[in-house]
């Protein structure tokens, strides 16, 4: 199906936005009025860069509050109207917009209503323009789809439709049985279709609607449900995105407008539409690269950890560190960064890597260099939205090349007793701006299911978190974005490590001259509170500042290593099927890594 996007999704001058939704790839814009209004480009000169472009001008918008109104008001908007016919008709437009009115001179009177669009509709024909006619979810009067097509299906021409939006129709009756309507409507009453999604907010609408409105698959409505509905009419004209969004205002067009079409690419697939190599979510963690300029502190870190150096890369200097599941490669090459040790890379094991790329790619995902080095085992690598790099690869499973015999063998033994099992799961820090854009990649692209994200309150601001998981929850990724830009604790990444004994673990990482992340008393008095434990066990966690928490299905128990660059260590204990990441410690956490939490301690054997 055609693409399109509202001007007022993207940020930017009127030009800006222009060359980034034609750079994304899309067919068509909506010209937002206030767009149009600020630039200084007449409308034939807008018209003119939209078709160098190669974007077709589907729609000119918004035109407010027109009907159900007396007489000599209405004399007075129809003046009005004639203007912008005038102007979508330099633009090249052949669709204006009318939103339901939320005048205080509107009155509840449908004839009325109808009449008057009837008349509007009348002039709008002698310009050769149409008008579709939508409910704002806080119009006055007319604030559903199917009151405001009973209007047009009254007012009867041939030059007015509706436009359904999708975000109006959803924040206000989220039951399927109410989208059922949507599919009597014929198809070429539909004039146009815009499609946003949100997170659900328990909020005044129209403030829900110009602030958090996201792109599909980045909130929590059923865009999918209603556009399979729309689909049903025979509606056959663009899929258009209206976004109404604080931070992508803010951050540069250009991503916005790929992660713009990713969604709509992701949401035809979801309505079996489009094609795209389908989604199979990784079953495991290949690797998790750690970049660093620190090869002591690092290979220290590791070693307290219980891992073993058990390769080396044969081109580059890259070693592979292991321990049970879990492989850590500290890469001390060029690529080290300014801002210290780094998580840059990450291998994912999908069933089958090279269609897990071509997805990646057609889903507008940054593809990178095949080989990084030579002699190197060809793999698919693609840039996640914060610039991690993701490897599609497989491990030892012939007859597809594994990635480890790029490494030749060190003669170091793993430890006997080794207390980490694999990865528990990896925690990316996002940019700010690219949060929910990191969803819909981590869902889209990667085939993971999205939890609810959490809040996490965090000593200089707040914290939003959200975990991805494969169904069987061998891979765990959770994104957090934090609230200053600058702040180093929000940028923090952290890989966590599963055991089944993390007394054991704790221990041993003491022993070996590790520092444990050090907790207050506090702490530990609420958990006595909270919680009933045999005797010694609180003891014994406060002894080693390990955290605790409790689900429906079972407990949790963790200790944080200290940081080093932008990367720390987490060791969990997954007991009885615990589904969660500790949010509940998270502000606790946060404030010892603030160096606020306790009196820092040295390790203790
Ligand atoms: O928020 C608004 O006013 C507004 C304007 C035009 C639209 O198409 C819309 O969905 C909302
Ligand atoms: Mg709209």
């Amino acid at each position: 199906m055609r693409t399109s996007i509202a001007t007022v999704s993207l940020s930017g001058s009127l030009t800006e936005k222009l060359t980034a939704a034609a750079r994304a790839g899309f067919d068509g814009v909506e010209i937002f009025e206030n767009d149009l209004l600020a630039s200084p480009l007449t409308p034939e000169e807008i018209r003119g860069l939209c078709a160098d472009l190669g974007l077709r001008i589907d729609l000119y918008q918004p035109l407010r509050d027109l009907e159900a109104v007396p007489e000599d008001v209405f004399a007075r908007n129809l003046r009005r109207a004639e203007h912008k016919f005038r102007v979508a008709q330099r633009l090249g437009a052949d669709t204006v917009l009318v939103c339901s009115s939320v005048s205080p001179d509107a009155v509840d009177d449908d004839a009325l209503a109808a009449r008057q669009l009837r008349q509007l509709a009348e002039r709008a024909a002698d310009f050769g323009i149409r008008i579709a006619y939508e409910a704002l979810a806080w119009g006055r009067y007319v604030n559903t789809y199917d009151h405001a097509w009973r209007i047009v299906e009254a007012a009867d021409h041939p030059a007015l439709g509706t436009c359904l939006d999708s975000f109006h129709i959803l924040s206000r009756s989220r039951a399927p049985k109410d989208l059922e309507g949507i599919a009597d409507i014929p198809g070429d009453k539909v004039f146009y279709l815009q499609l946003a999604d949100a997170p659900l907010l328990a909020m005044d609408v129209l403030q829900w609607s110009r602030h958090y409105r996201c792109f599909p698959g980045q909130g929590d409505l059923d865009v999918a449900g209603l556009l399979r509905q729309v689909l049903r009419t025979g509606y056959a004209g663009p899929l258009s995105l209206e976004v109404f969004n604080d931070v992508f205002r803010q951050a540069e067009a250009g991503p916005t407008a790929v992660d713009a079409l990713r969604s709509l690419l992701v949401l035809q697939e979801t309505v079996g539409e489009g094609e795209l190599p389908p989604a199979a979510a990784p079953t495991g963690i290949a690797f998790a690269e750690l970049v660093t300029p620190d090869v002591e502190p690092a290979a220290a870190l590791l070693t307290a950890l219980g891992f073993t150096r058990t390769g080396r890369h044969r081109g580059k200097p890259v070693d592979l560190w292991e321990q049970g599941a879990a492989r850590v490669l500290l890469n001390t090459g060029p690529g080290a960064r300014r801002d210290g040790t780094v998580l840059a890379a990450v291998g994912l094991e999908p069933p089958d890597p090279a269609a897990a790329a071509r997805r990646a790619e057609a889903l507008l995902a940054p593809v990178l260099p095949r080989r990084r080095s030579t002699g190197d085992v060809l793999l698919d690598a693609v840039a996640a939205p914060d610039g991690t790099e993701l490897f599609f690869c497989a491990t030892d499973r012939p007859p597809l090349p594994s990635w480890t015999t790029d490494f030749a063998p060190t003669a170091e033994q793993a430890e006997e007793n080794a207390r980490i099992l694999g990865f528990d799961h990896l925690a990316l820090s996002q940019p700010w701006h690219q949060f929910d854009e990191a969803a819909l990649f981590h869902r889209g692209v990667l085939g993971l299911d999205a939890l609810q994200s959490v809040d996490v309150a965090d000593p200089y601001g707040l914290l939003r978190s959200r975990a991805f998981t494969s169904s069987e929850g061998a891979v765990r990724i959770a994104l957090a974005v934090g609230p200053a830009p600058g702040d180093e604790h929000a940028r923090a990444q952290h890989i966590a490590l599963a055991t089944d004994d993390i007394v054991a673990a704790a221990r041993r990482f003491r022993a070996a001259g590790g520092h444990v992340l050090p907790m207050p008393a506090n702490y530990y008095d609420d958990l006595a509170a909270r919680f009933e434990f045999a005797p010694g066990e609180l003891e014994t966690y406060q002894e080693l500042d390990i955290l605790y928490d409790h689900d429906s299905h079972g407990a949790f128990r963790h200790c944080y290593t200290h940081t080093l660059g932008r990367v720390f260590f987490e060791l969990t204990q997954r007991v009885s099927g615990y589904r969660g990441y500790g949010a509940q410690n998270a502000p606790v956490r946060l404030t010892a890594q603030h160096g606020l939490g306790a009196a820092p301690r040295t390790a203790i054997g």
